[in-house]
């Protein structure tokens, strides 16, 4: 994808005025409990020869929902990860139906609209959002396309469960065509400020979109409590006034004779598979023969991410280098290993990044290597989660540095594969993960020195420190696991509906006292 120049005169389009209006499906479908996500469960891949392979998709969302949806008989709507396809991949029990994208959709709505505005807008603006009128259009156009196959999917009074940031707009369009299906929305991401989410110029469509929802989850509190700031700013609606708890204490947005909850419901893994694999004879073997493979060396440190700029890999390259060359770290006893999967290949800025971070692992190498031991391996290629597991048992320390990340599984799954008690986790606070592994090695990922210090610790840290912390983060992540995660956001969904009649009584609600819309970003 070529960069635009920027364009950010607000010429809002909205989803009913452009021949992007939905069209009601002539008859309801069969499933009574639909996922739909920008991507299906597993990515289509042609192999030279022409034959067809469909391969786990990447990141955390298919991770959680994979396990949701074997215990949940049902459907998933999404695309398969590449051009013009509308092949629906057989998997036992689950109803797939594809959503095709054309080239040009893939460049606007999934690298443009949701990979170079939404993405950085709602991580902090680490890179510069970049808005055009172009990408906006295909972002309806596409979620309108999304909002049609889930209404043609769902039976008559269905679940509908529609996933992140890429498609904020089928919660509304979907009611429009089926009223009768209850619609909850997770965001994946973080939910930004309420400073950085005005720069949106069509701010407003895509709160309003959101409130289509009868439910409306994120990981924290706080994202949660900026999306209550913003109904009441942007779209005039009445909210609830005091502050969001975790699971609980839900907000209400009163959209006409509908209530809309808010809600904080942190996500999980499936931590007792992940515990009980971890314990396996194979994994013990493979991690072993990981630890000699690298020369037996007597630190492993580990980084396992898809290669994002939000993920901080070269925070802690940059600390890798520096506690290097103040000899805080033996080069001849160090080892760090860094997975990267490959990730939104043809956006600028993941290419711009992509040569720092491997001009990073070439000059530790060059610096502090010797002939067959480098000190940073670095695979950019994915790796299969059997073999993750192997990874996770062998790290002494698990380095996960992001500047801002919606939850981060991989460091929960680090904890679940620790039964033994051993190994230290390295963690950024500006993680969703963060809220609750406060047991981790913290830091503030923009600072390095803290960052150092944080690693160093962990490298260092007595075995009976090292297993404090660690049963400390298993209570943790054992207990709460994705199974309890979309237990409270269903059960949060149904009583919803439960409690329309007697529309949240009791719950004291402001209204925005200025217009709404109101040109400012100056916060409450
Ligand atoms: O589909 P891609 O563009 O290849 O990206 C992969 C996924 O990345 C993001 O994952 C997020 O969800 C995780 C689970 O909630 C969370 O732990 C993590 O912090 C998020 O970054 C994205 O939100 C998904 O939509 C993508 O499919
Ligand atoms: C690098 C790598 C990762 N995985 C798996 O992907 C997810 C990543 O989830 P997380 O929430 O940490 O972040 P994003 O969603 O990517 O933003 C996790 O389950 C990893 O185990 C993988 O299977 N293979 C890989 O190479």
């Amino acid at each position: 994808m070529t960069s635009q120049s920027s364009d950010s005169e607000s010429d809002v389009t909205s989803a009913t005025d452009d021949g992007t209006t939905p069209v009601p499906p002539r008859s309801p479908g069969t499933a009574e409990f639909v996922v739909v996500a920008n991507r299906l469960p597993v990515d289509k891949e042609v192999l030279p020869d022409g034959t067809v392979r469909w391969k786990r998709s990447p990141g955390g969302l298919v991770t959680a929902l994979e396990p949701i949806l074997r215990e949940h008989t049902g459907a998933w709507v999404g695309w398969s990860g590449i051009a013009d396809s509308d092949d629906n991949p057989d998997i036992e029990g689950v109803e797939i139906r594809a959503v095709p994208l054309s080239t040009q959709e893939i460049a606007e709505y999934y690298e443009g609209f949701s990979n170079a505005t939404l993405w950085p807008l709602y991580h902090d603006v680490i890179v510069k959002p970049e808005y055009h009128r172009e990408w906006w259009n295909a972002y309806v156009e596409v979620n309108r396309r999304f909002a049609e196959a889930a209404a043609e999917t769902a039976a008559e009074n269905a679940i509908v469960w529609v996933q992140d940031y890429q498609l904020q707009l089928v919660p509304k369009m979907l009611r429009m065509l089926r009223p009768d299906l209850r619609i909850g929305f997770f965001l994946h991401i973080p939910f930004p400020p309420v400073e950085l989410f005005m720069q949106m110029p069509w701010r407003t469509e895509i709160v309003e979109g959101l409130l289509g929802a009868d439910l409306i989850g994120f990981h924290l509190p706080g994202g949660a409590q900026n999306f209550l700031f913003l109904a009441r700013r942007l779209a005039g609606q009445a909210t609830s006034k005091g502050t969001v708890g975790v699971r609980s204490r839900f907000g209400v947005v009163q959209v006409g004779f509908r209530s809309v909850r808010v809600g904080a419901f942190p996500i999980s893994i499936d931590s007792g598979e992940l515990d009980t694999k971890s314990k396996s004879k194979e994994i013990r073997k493979r991690a072993a023969e990981i630890r000699s493979e690298l020369g037996d060396p007597e630190t492993i440190l580990l980084g396992v991410d898809r290669l994002d700029y939000t993920k901080g890999i070269d925070v802690r390259l940059k600390a890798l280098s520096e506690l290097l060359a103040e000899k805080r770290i033996d080069p001849a006893k160090t080892v760090m290993i860094q997975l990267a999967t490959p990730s939104r290949e043809r956006v600028d800025s993941y290419v711009r990044m992509r040569a720092g971070i491997e001009q990073l692992v070439g000059n530790i190498n060059g610096t502090y290597g010797t002939v067959g031991h480098p000190v940073v391996e670095y695979l950019h290629r994915p790796v299969p989660r059997e073999d993750l597991i192997a990874f996770f048992v062998a790290a002494d320390v698990m380095l996960v540095t992001p500047l801002r990340d919606g939850m981060n599984l991989v460091a929960k799954e680090y904890v679940a594969c620790r039964s033994d008690l051993g190994g230290g986790l390295v963690l950024s606070e500006f993680t969703g993960a963060a809220a609750e592994l406060r047991s981790a090695y913290q830091a503030n990922p923009y600072d390095l020195d803290g960052v150092k210090d944080a690693i160093e610790a962990a490298v260092q840290q007595s075995p009976h420190e090292g297993r404090r912390r660690m049963r400390a983060l298993r209570r943790q992540v054992l207990t709460h696991d994705v199974s309890k995660w979309a237990e409270s956001f269903l059960g949060t969904l149904a009583a919803t509906h439960e409690t329309r009649a007697s529309a949240d009584r009791g719950v004291q609600l402001v209204a925005e006292t200025t217009t709404p819309a109101a040109d400012t970003a100056d916060g409450e």
